[in-house]
């Protein structure tokens, strides 16, 4: 299938920790952001959405290589419910680098940021995403469905080419941090106990917490315990099915396996589709507490 090539970019690979620098500090700025839970999680379900519309199989592939999400045919999808808050926070930082980055390397390093600063793994991360027209704009709906169940998850996931569960185990994992807003999703929770920190606490909750299935305002079916805490139907999933199961319990008690495979998985994520250049150098970013800023 056609691949996208990502072309050599402006900026110096130096530069690069500058842009993350700057969006590390938009993250600290704006840290009031949902009763103080913090714009990292939002900007992380942003590079995820950017991403996770690919499928190779459709004559419009979508991916992040194009940064169709600046369209609002896209961030009007109502999967995208609550991201245009996450762009808006971006705009600044693209006016401010002056086409030197893309909008689709700019969505997929907020995603990095997002990520190394509230804790998680290091994730590599290649530029050389260019803007695409509207035209590349996939359609909407390529987005996953909350309420649904362990096959469900697995083949959509093999959509996206991640063929292996511990992949999609550790993707999911994702939702250590941050929470869910009835009027984006139509689910809701947790109140007061969502966190900006990334780790591996959902497997644990999952496996250790006492789920009651119950329907919310919105007329959808949630898990809630009796501290606030709620998972989706699609989150239930990971301890319903027996492979699946297995993996939460390893990422459950070895944070560090969880992180490794993350790192990966993410990476793959938000590089679906495309084929970067030799010469496109792997970068790492130092966090701000790593830099002393
Ligand atoms: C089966 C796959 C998935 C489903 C069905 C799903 C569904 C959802 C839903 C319904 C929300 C609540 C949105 C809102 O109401 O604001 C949410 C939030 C979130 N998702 Fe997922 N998600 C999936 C996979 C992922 C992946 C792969 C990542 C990242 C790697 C991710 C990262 C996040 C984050 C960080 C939030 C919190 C956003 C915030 O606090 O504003 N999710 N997800
Ligand atoms: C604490 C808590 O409810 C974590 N959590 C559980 N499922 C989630 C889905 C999206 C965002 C956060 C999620």
């Amino acid at each position: 299938n056609e691949v996208q090539f990502a072309a050599s970019n402006k900026l110096k690979n130096t530069n690069y920790q500058n842009v993350y620098n700057d969006i590390a500090n938009v993250i600290r700025e704006n840290d009031e952001h949902d009763d103080y839970i913090g714009s990292g999680p939002v900007l992380l379900r942003l590079a995820w959405h950017a991403s996770g519309q690919f499928d190779s199989k459709q004559e419009i592939k979508g991916g992040s290589y194009n940064g169709t999400l600046r369209f609002d045919k896209e961030l009007s999808d109502p999967s995208n419910a609550g991201l245009k808050y996450a762009f808006d926070l971006l705009k600044p930082i693209y006016k401010k680098y002056n086409h030197q980055i893309s909008h689709g390397d700019l969505f997929t390093l907020a995603g990095v940021v997002a990520v190394q600063e509230m804790g998680g793994p290091k994730i590599p991360w290649r530029y050389g995403r260019v803007d695409g027209d509207i035209e590349t704009v996939p359609l909407n709906g390529r987005l996953p469905d909350a309420n649904q169940n362990a096959n469900y998850v697995r083949n959509f996931f093999h959509r996206l080419n991640f063929l292996e569960d511990k992949e999609i185990v550790a993707l999911i994992g994702a939702h250590c941090v941050g929470k869910t807003h009835l009027k984006n999703s139509g689910f809701e929770g947790p109140w007061g106990a969502a966190t900006n920190m990334f780790t591996n606490e959902f497997f644990r909750n999952l496996l250790t917490e006492k789920w009651v299935l119950e329907k919310n305002e919105a007329g959808n079916q949630q898990y809630n315990n009796d501290k606030g805490y709620m998972m989706l139907p699609t989150d239930m999933a990971l301890v319903q099915d027996g492979s699946f199961k297995k993996i939460v319990e390893e990422f459950a008690n070895d944070e560090s396996s969880f992180f490794k495979v993350f790192s990966s998985a993410f990476n793959k994520l938000l590089e679906n589709g495309i084929k970067f250049e030799k010469s496109s150098p792997v970068l790492y970013f130092k966090t701000l507490d790593e830099q002393d800023i």
